[in-house]
């Protein structure tokens, strides 16, 4: 079986980190050692591996043994390789996945979460950089035209056999090694709707976005907001480079964009700028403008692709992963919007080196909450780590940030993936999601959206606590550890603004009420959030005097 011969007796499996196959002349032994020596690993290029266990070179062996002998000798060799060369980078000629065996070792691999790279290099480029190289016997004497066939005949291969495409055009090998070494250290949580995507966490991820768009697309607007600035251009800049017609679009900052006439705005200037049904959009920045530009691609022509690429800790964790999508009216938060999923989410951590500490502080808001919904060992770092969290700056050292915050961020994004795999539409399991939101956007509302969307579900989960408490449901001390978390890490427990009917009316327009009755999530215990449907108004009353200062 598959995982038995891979990782054999029972043990676990030393696999490589990565494996790198194309045309030769792609550049796979310098980039492959470079980004080995970027990410502090060994690198290893099957050629020379077969070249030392022979004790003769490749063109002693194609003279000596013929070309069977010496694919019998490399499959050995890159399967013992693909088994036991554990954390390296490993190299393979350019003719190894062509031979059946080896081909199989490397879709066991990739089971085990292996990451095969395909260096899709220009054709002309590789030939001519593999001629200079003498120990190629399969190349002397090619032509032009036989130099296309093996192109043509090899390119499906390694297409299918690998999982990971750098496109070098353009680039030196010097960025190209840095982006796979962004590429292999990056996270991935697998999110599995009807059209199921990923979301990829890492230093650097924005490179991915020529992948994730394809090649059919033609112009690209890049919605942004102008704090986000130069993370955009970054992006912009990205997307030239891979050749599509990029229409920058900056809209007002935070729930500012998120309306109407916003909207109105974008859809005229796409129809302006003459954008189809084959072309896209990217979102960049906090979860205002993901929110918006999710809307935008699920409206225009009745939807087109779109990437999220968010930037605050709050749109990395929740806001562009799982579909929802929308716009504010003047009467409530998010009352118009639809469920459409993106093709891609690059949560690249290199952008959180601008946000400002009190966005950081307000993304812990939906961490906790994944935490005291689904996943305790998230509260746990919470606790260890409250004081480094709250005083975020951007200037953390790189291993913190892709230490402790990437771990929050990967468990948060691995709860809300979840929820949403499993009920897209939110009929049901991913209203959890929503605890501590139904008091939360009525705060957002009545403070016209001056109070930050984290802060505010902070607010509303001491208030969710404390129903929960008064139903019966939880207990005191969970409360009190509600209070206590949340405001460890800067986050607000009380509120004194608004009166209990402005709430009310407010909560009475929340998508989890049904006719007139509320709905609200609350917990049994940590992980155990469930529904309460239409609760005395008596305890909602007494929830709601609880969360005032002078309670
Ligand atoms: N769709 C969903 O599932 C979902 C989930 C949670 C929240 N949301 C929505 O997300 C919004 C809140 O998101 P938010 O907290 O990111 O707020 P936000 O989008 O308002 O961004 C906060 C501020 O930070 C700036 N910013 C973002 N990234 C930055 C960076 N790297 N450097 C400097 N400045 C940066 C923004 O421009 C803005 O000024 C709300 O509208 C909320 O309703 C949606
Ligand atoms: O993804 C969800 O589902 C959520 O409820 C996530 C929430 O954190 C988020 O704030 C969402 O935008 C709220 O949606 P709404 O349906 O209550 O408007």
């Amino acid at each position: 079986m598959i995982r038995h011969s891979l990782v054999g007796h029972g043990q676990e499996p030393h696999i490589p980190k990565a494996v790198i196959i194309g045309m030769p002349g792609a550049g796979k032994t310098r980039i492959g050692k470079e980004a080995a020596s970027l990410m502090g690993v060994p690198f290893k290029d099957s050629d020379r591996i077969v070249e030392k266990d022979a004790g003769r070179s490749i063109n002693e062996i194609f003279e000596a043994e013929g070309e069977a002998s010496f694919r019998q000798r490399e499959s050995r060799i890159v399967g013992d390789l693909l088994r036991d060369f554990d954390g390296g980078v490993l190299s393979l000629g350019g003719g190894a996945p062509m031979t059946a065996s080896v081909y199989e070792a490397l879709r066991e691999y990739r089971n085990h979460g292996g990451k095969v790279v395909y260096l899709d290099v220009d054709p002309e480029e590789a030939k001519s950089r593999s001629l200079r190289v003498k120990n190629r016997p399969l190349l002397r004497g090619q032509t032009h035209e036989k130099w296309m066939e093996l192109y043509r005949e090899r390119r499906p291969v390694y297409q299918s056999a690998s999982n990971i495409s750098l496109k070098p055009r353009g680039t030196t090998p010097d960025v190209i090694a840095q982006r796979l070494a962004d590429a292999l250290s990056e996270r991935v949580v697998h999110v599995s709707n009807l059209d199921p995507y990923d979301v990829r966490i890492g230093a650097g991820v924005t490179s991915r976005l020529q992948v994730l768009l394809g090649e059919e697309v033609m112009r690209v607007a890049l919605i942004h907001t102008t704090p986000v600035q130069r993370h955009s251009d970054r992006a912009r800049a990205l997307l030239r480079q891979a050749g599509y017609q990029v229409v920058d679009m900056v809209i007002p900052d935070a729930e500012a964009g998120k309306t109407v006439a916003v909207a109105q705005g974008i859809w005229e200037r796409l129809a302006d700028e003459g954008f189809t049904r084959s072309d896209a959009i990217v979102g960049l920045g906090g979860g205002a403008a993901t929110d918006l530009a999710g809307f935008i691609a699920a409206s225009w022509m009745r939807g087109i692709r779109y990437v999220n690429c968010p930037t605050s800790l709050l749109a990395m964790v929740d806001a562009s992963t799982g579909g929802k999508t929308g716009i504010n009216l003047n009467q409530g938060k998010n009352l118009v919007g639809s469920f459409y999923t993106p093709v891609g989410v690059l949560a690249d951590l290199r952008t959180l080196r601008t946000l400002p500490n009190d966005i950081f502080v307000e993304g812990l808001g939906e961490v906790a909450k994944s935490g005291f919904i689904m996943d305790s060992e998230i509260l746990g770092i919470l606790e260890e780590k409250a004081e480094s969290l709250r005083s975020f700056d951007g200037n953390e050292p790189e291993q913190w940030l892709e230490g402790v915050v990437e771990d929050l961020i990967e468990r948060t994004v691995q709860v809300k993936a979840h929820h949403v795999s499993v009920d897209l539409r939110d009929v049901g399991v991913r209203e959890f999601l929503n605890y501590g939101h139904t008091l939360g956007h009525a705060i957002e509302k009545i403070e016209h959206f001056s109070w930050r969307h984290g802060q505010a579900v902070s607010v509303g989960m001491v208030f969710a606590a404390e129903l929960a408490s008064l139903t019966g449901h939880l207990d005191r001390d969970m409360v009190d550890y509600h209070r206590s978390l949340l405001s460890s890490l800067g986050l607000r427990t009380t509120w004194d603004g608004g009166d209990f009917d402005q709430v009310l009316a407010l909560m009475h327009k929340d998508k989890k009420a049904r006719g007139n009755k509320l709905r609200f999530i609350i917990l049994d215990g940590i992980g155990k959030p469930t529904h309460l449907d239409d609760p005395p108004l008596d305890a909602v009353r007494e929830a709601f005097g609880r969360i005032r200062s002078k309670a």
